[in-house]
């Protein structure tokens, strides 16, 4: 072994350094947070290539969030300098994509298909369920998407899940995804589970390409692999194959942090790794580098309460026990998030820690608007990472489905967004009857808008708005073979006479607008810049560098997810606290962490409150949020929160209750114990009182007769939230009807 590998295994201690070298079989690492998984896939590639020879471009690393890819580049770079680029570090999204696009001829597919994301594939569904003649609100677009996401998940297709379907409700699902299937294949579209599956299928149906990249690729290795689902667990093991030409694996994980079984992620990959691979080698890790001890007995002692647990770790940290957690019941969300503002403020004041060092955490976007509105007010520097983004606003949407019409013509969901965007006078009527002649011609809307004329129906001013919108497609589409992304949009934009509209309206938001999509041209330059300096897309000797063009730039778009905004601390946006959901937080690590929103019914959040598993999912949830902190954790929450403009009332989150006391000092006289809640502003007198299992919940209709414990009878003249949430409206004939928690109030029915 030489100095520089030598060097390189000193910064591991003795399993890591194991991990890091060991060769020949499939390899897991299971170990808690902080314990250094992720920093030994770095190390390990670093070794692969300076002490076993591996050229880079024999390396596909999966991982998830985009510091701990930088990192690998980072580590590569010094290495062997530009041929790192010819290693593939990505998420299975953009890897998948990578293959699909060369291989897609195969499957029959035009390699320029388009990507749907949730957005275009819900309008898809939204497309089919009104054709169906179904009422959206029972059968919502939503719902579909869920259940044929789920499908797909598990590798199920339509005829699969239409010979399964015993009910009404599996067969109609199983043929709005039969339908689904079919539009998707017509706009020559696939959406994002597909570009998993599809991957997946391709290598089982053609051998010859999985042995090509499996000779390509001898090194797999895959982060957070408690987070795969079925055909991530199918895709990975057709990259690897089996028998003596197959690749090395190596994945690392947690189950405890297993937090996306909402998109089919399930822990059994990892749970039964062993038998999956049955020469595999597992290494445990035990030492956390990350948190102090007092941080980790917290989340030690919540994450005990599941009862499906991968293998039994211990951590443990030699940092020391660190300052006890801070615990803070704010009287309204206000109140909880100027709190959390002092305590950064006095944080930073005492130069115990930096803004880009701050991370607060919640369990849903919403509730980021409290913290920015005290933040804006401080002059806190702060960024919010997801929310309603950029890529997703309407301006921006509309010009990047032009874009898309350009590169596949065949696009139904974006030649429908935009048919009439500026408007052009193409209604209803004409876009049904463009949709009637596209079916019985059996080709896309897209394709159908150029033959207009043979729909007899359509007015003639629709048919000239149809005409001009083809010729600005048409148009764009020859300049994008040869311009770069910028151009085309900036013709899109003039053309269409999109620009032209906004600076004229005096509506004060279209300024904004003009604005983003100015900031949009701007990106798509910036893209080409990347291209040009051979900053995208790892190109390998064998392969031509990404191009300049619409495509490409379509797809980046595509794959930018909410980790892509996260500031990286020595960056300039470094000095900006960072407000996420719990969810995007996988992974990262900040000195100072605020779990906010600590409330029952908030987080654990209230639709899991009812299904262990989802419980327990909750609970994995918060040990992988209070796990993100080295030194500062603070735990908080509001009593009361207005909701729709009523305040509510909350118990304390039960995960707080988890948490040995000694470990939490409450910046109030008494810690908040679990489902009792004191309740200054609840109608029991300040007196504390006892949640009631939901199962005891009364259930109330209107005009039913109750008798409260301390107000006597009444009569229930409103009702109003369901679950935990249900409150009731009662006359007690003694002047205005009182609204009661239903969960909280000694009430009985009588
Ligand atoms: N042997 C070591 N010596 C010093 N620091 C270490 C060592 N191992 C890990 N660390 C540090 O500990 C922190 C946590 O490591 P890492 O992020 O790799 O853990 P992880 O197991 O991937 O965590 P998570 O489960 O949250 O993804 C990092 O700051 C890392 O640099
Ligand atoms: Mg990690």
């Amino acid at each position: 072994m030489n100095d520089a590998s030598q060097a390189l295994l000193a910064g591991l201690n003795e399993p890591q350094r194991q991990a890091a070298e060991h060769a020949g079989s499939p390899l897991l690492i299971v170990a808690g947070a902080g314990s250094g998984k992720t920093r030994v896939l770095t190390h390990r590639i670093a070794h692969l290539l300076s002490a076993r020879g591996v050229h880079p471009g024999e390396i596909l690393a999966i991982t998830f969030t985009n510091k701990a890819a930088a990192e690998m580049r980072e580590r590569v770079d010094a290495l062997v300098g530009p041929r790192s680029r010819a290693m593939w570090v990505s998420t299975f999204h953009s890897a998948c994509l990578r293959i699909l696009r060369r291989e897609a001829h195969r499957l029959g597919w035009k390699s320029n298909f388009t990507i749907y994301d949730t957005d275009d594939a819900r309008r898809l569904l939204t497309q089919i369920v009104k054709e169906l003649g179904l009422d959206s609100k029972k059968n919502s677009p939503r719902w579909f998407a869920a259940e044929i996401s789920r499908f797909k998940n598990e590798l199920i297709g339509p005829e699969q899940a239409a010979d399964a379907a015993d009910d009404a409700k599996s067969r109609l699902i199983a043929d709005v995804y039969s339908q689904y299937t079919e539009r998707l294949r017509l706009a020559a579209a696939v959406d994002f589970d597909d570009i998993i599956g599809t991957t997946g299928h391709l290598l089982r149906t053609f051998p010859e390409v999985a042995e090509s990249y499996r000779l390509r690729f001898r090194h797999v290795m895959v982060d957070e692999y408690q987070d795969t689902n079925h055909a991530q667990y199918v895709l990975i093991r057709e990259l690897v194959g089996t028998g003596d030409n197959a690749a090395e694996l190596c994945v690392v994980g947690d189950a405890d942090q297993s937090i996306y079984a909402f998109r089919g992620a399930t822990i059994r990959n990892i749970v039964e790794f062993e038998r999956d691979y049955p020469d595999a080698k597992t290494i445990l890790l035990e030492q956390n580098y990350r948190s102090t001890q007092t941080i980790l007995d917290a989340a030690n002692n919540v994450i005990r309460n599941n009862s499906e647990r991968g293998r039994e770790k211990k951590l443990w940290s030699d940092v020391g026990d660190g300052p006890r957690i801070l615990g803070h019941t704010g009287d309204n969300e206000h109140d909880e998030a100027a709190w959390v503002a002092n305590r950064v403020d006095a944080l930073v004041d005492e130069s115990q820690t930096s803004f880009g060092d701050v991370a607060i955490f919640y369990r849903t976007n919403a509730q980021s608007r409290a913290f920015e509105e005290v933040f804006v007010r401080r002059g806190i520097p702060y960024k919010v990472v997801g929310g309603v983004r950029f890529y997703e606003r309407k301006e921006v949407r509309d010009m990047l489905a032009y874009l898309k019409l350009t590169v596949n013509g065949d696009d139904t969901v974006s030649a429908m967004r935009v048919v009439n965007v500026p408007k052009r006078g193409v209604g209803d009527r004409a876009v049904a009857e463009i949709e009637a002649l596209a079916a019985r011609e059996r080709i896309s809307f897209a394709a159908a808008l150029h033959r207009a004329d043979e729909a007899p129906g359509v007015s003639s001013r629709a048919r000239g708005g149809i005409k001009q919108f083809c010729e600005i497609i048409d148009a764009a589409t020859e300049l994008a073979l040869t311009a770069p992304p910028e151009e085309v949009l900036d013709k899109l934009i003039a053309d269409t006479g999109y620009l032209e509209g906004l600076e004229q309206s005096t509506d004060p938001r279209d300024e904004g607008r003009v604005e983003n999509l100015q900031e949009l041209v701007a990106v798509s330059h910036e893209f080409t810049e990347q291209v040009v300096r051979g900053e995208v897309d790892a190109a390998d000797d064998d392969e031509p560098d990404a191009a300049a063009d619409v495509a490409s730039f379509l797809e980046h778009v595509a794959l930018v997810s909410d980790a892509d905004s996260i500031p990286d601390p020595e960056s300039e946006e470094g000095g900006q606290v960072t407000l996420m959901t719990l969810h995007t937080a996988k992974g990262l690590e900040f000195d100072t962490v605020f779990l906010t929103g600590m409330d029952d019914g908030l987080f654990p959040h209230e639709r899991s409150m009812s299904k262990p598993t989802e419980l327990e999912e909750e609970r994995r949830l918060a040990y992988v949020g209070l796990t993100r902190a080295r030194k500062h954790l603070h735990l908080t929450r509001a009593g009361t929160r207005n909701i729709f403009g009523q305040p509510e009332f909350y118990a304390a989150s039960r995960f707080l209750s988890e948490i040995p006391s000694g470990l939490i000092e409450w910046s109030e006289s008494a810690p908040p114990p679990s489902r009792v809640v004191k309740t200054g502003k609840t109608p029991s007198f300040g007196q504390p009182i006892t949640m009631r299992n939901p199962a005891d919940v009364p259930s109330l209709e209107v005009g039913d007769r109750i008798t409260h414990d301390k107000w006597g009878l009444g009569r229930v003249v409103e009702l109003k939230g369901s679950g935990p949430r249900a409150q009731a409206r009662i006359d007690f004939g003694d002047g205005e009807p009182k609204w009661v928690i239903l969960r909280l109030a000694p009430v009985s029915k009588l």
